[in-house]
């Protein structure tokens, strides 16, 4: 009999020889995904990276594809997407769209790698109902910094033109 606790999620293994997602420690948010290829990112470069995992999530969960702190901190690579999101009806494979953002090294990544964290959590649907007002609340119309940060914020936040 088994003693792990969680949520049941049936997973495909679509790449023999994988080790399947994984939490590293108990109590950890997220069980890291590999990287099935050997892959390369240059400086500035994405690359979609296929994990070899394919998942069915019950209907109000979803999962959340965030980057790896460590890989962060000590490369510079992230998620261009981050964090991504796996739908609950999703049955292809989970990829990862990494982005490495140092501005001289590349980053090598070989087969079986951990190179992402998949965070499952509950989601609520919303169902939209149109007003012409909103409810008053304490903070209103403000935002982007308008509650103090670095620097002085005299001045309004510009609003930059889209596609520029
Ligand atoms: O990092 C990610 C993000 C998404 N997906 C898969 C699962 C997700 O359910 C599907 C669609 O993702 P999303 O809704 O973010 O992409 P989209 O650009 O809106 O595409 P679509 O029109 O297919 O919804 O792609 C991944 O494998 N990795
Ligand atoms: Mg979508």
């Amino acid at each position: 009999m088994s003693t792990q606790q969680g949520l049941p999620v049936r997973i495909r293994l679509l790449d023999d020889g994988l080790e399947p997602p994984s939490y590293a420690t108990e109590g950890d948010a997220g069980a890291d995904l590999r990287t099935a290829v050997d892959v390369v990112v240059a400086p500035g470069e994405r690359v979609l990276v296929p994990t070899g995992v394919a998942i069915a999530l019950p209907d109000g969960y979803a999962g959340l594809v965030h980057p790896r702190s460590g890989l962060a901190v000590r490369h510079g690579l992230t998620i261009v997407n981050a964090p991504g999101t796996i739908d609950a009806g999703y049955r292809g494979e989970i990829k990862v769209c990494l982005l490495n953002t140092d501005r001289t090294e590349s980053v090598h990544l070989s087969r079986g790698d951990r190179i992402a964290q998949l965070v499952i959590q509950r989601v609520e649907r919303a169902v939209f109902e149109i007003v012409d007002e909103l409810p008053g609340s304490a903070r209103g119309t403000g935002g982007f910094g308008s509650t103090g940060g670095f620097g002085t914020i005299d001045a309004q936040p510009a609003v930059l033109p889209a596609g520029g």
